[in-house]
């Protein structure tokens, strides 16, 4: 059988890619690309892509335009902003995500972060370490016992769920489609809570849904879904005159973060570099789960995660575009 051309975005090293592909053989001929020229040059070829990290390399409308030949992308992350999903499933090509592989890993790092800011564990360190001893005016509170707000209901806000409820907390949620116990209107959970967890989906529908202004008064942040949820110049204002107690970000409008940025001035932010969903174990999972979908595509069987509106199996396109 014809091998099927698959043009890799990934920063991963070709070798390196190449071991981690190997369970494809001959099914494919791969080719790389890590820069949008190159990724040009190799687009009227491209009939299956494996995507780039986020905020790289993406299947806009230009991009699904430039692949005739285009059957199927696999997006090796669970956020699929950046990809245009309308053009790809009116070009009839699926796109498929990894979804739940960093669920545990972001829902951890999301209660650390809580944690760290509220028993002000990032001051302590810092005063400690310049020779003070600071043990009255620290100002730490209990997680246990406060209203926790997740805005998003996927694997993450799941497992957010239950892990702030283990400690103690009232957890409530809000995501588009109504579901699960303690599912609440949006401008409720927004108002109310006094640890607010953002992890859902970037979207035309989501970009700046979250307004910090409206948030209580000494209320926490945490976003681990993408910078672009939460309008991050009104994030800046409402620390800077403290509205907010203090905001853990592991995602920004622009990464990496800009040297001059506001955010990286104020000490109640705690700054994490894109790394809430990377451990050795969720790095497993991401291989396996591209790998086998992969595999799953060029045998022709059914491609799982699929998240557009398209067939979950790939078909052969003739270069026209059809
Ligand atoms: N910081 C990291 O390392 C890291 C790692 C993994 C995922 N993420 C981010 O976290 C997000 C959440 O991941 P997930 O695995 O929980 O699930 P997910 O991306 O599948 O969706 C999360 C929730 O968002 C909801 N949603 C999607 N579009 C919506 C819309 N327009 N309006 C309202 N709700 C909408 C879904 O219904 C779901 O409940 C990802 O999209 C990704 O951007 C970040
Ligand atoms: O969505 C995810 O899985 C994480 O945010 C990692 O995304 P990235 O690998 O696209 O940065």
């Amino acid at each position: 059988m014809t091998p099927w051309n698959l043009l890799a975005l990934t920063p991963l090293p070709p070798e390196a890619l190449r071991g981690l592909l190997a369970p494809l053989g001959d099914r494919v001929t791969l080719s790389f690309a890590r820069d949008r020229a190159a990724m040009e040059a190799a687009l009227p070829q491209a009939e299956i892509v494996l995507g780039d990290w986020s905020a790289g390399l993406a299947m806009d409308a230009a991009a699904v335009a430039a692949a005739p030949r285009l059957a199927f992308v696999q997006q090796p992350s669970v956020g699929v902003d950046g990809h245009d999903l309308a053009a790809l499933s009116a070009a009839g090509v699926p796109l498929a995500n990894t979804a739940g592989v960093s669920a545990v890993a972001v829902a951890e790092w999301c209660l650390g972060a809580a944690l760290t800011l509220s028993r002000r564990l990032v001051a302590a360190d810092a005063a400690v370490r310049a020779g003070g001893w600071p043990q009255l005016d620290l100002g730490p509170r209990e997680l246990s016992g406060s209203h926790v707000g997740v805005v998003g209901y996927g694997p993450i806000g799941q497992e957010c769920a239950r892990l702030f409820g283990a400690l103690g907390c009232r957890v409530s949620h809000w995501t588009r489609t109504p579901r699960g116990e303690g599912y609440a209107p949006l401008e409720e959970v927004v108002a109310t809570a006094d640890v607010l967890v953002v992890v859902i989906a970037l979207s035309d529908e989501t970009r700046g849904l979250v307004d910090p202004a409206r948030m209580k008064k000494g209320a926490l942040l945490v976003n681990a879904a993408r910078g672009g949820v939460v309008d991050q110049r009104a994030l800046a204002a409402a620390l800077r005159e403290g509205h907010l107690g203090g905001a853990a970000l592991d995602v920004f409008d622009t990464e990496p973060l800009p040297p001059d940025d506001p955010l990286r001035d104020l000490t109640s932010v705690l700054l994490s570099p894109h790394v809430a969903g990377v451990t050795p174990q969720s790095t497993g999972r991401l291989v396996a789960s591209v790998v086998g979908n992969l595999t799953a595509a060029v045998e022709e069987k059914k491609i799982e995660n699929v998240v557009n509106d398209a067939p979950a199996r790939i078909r052969r396109r003739d270069g026209s575009g059809k």
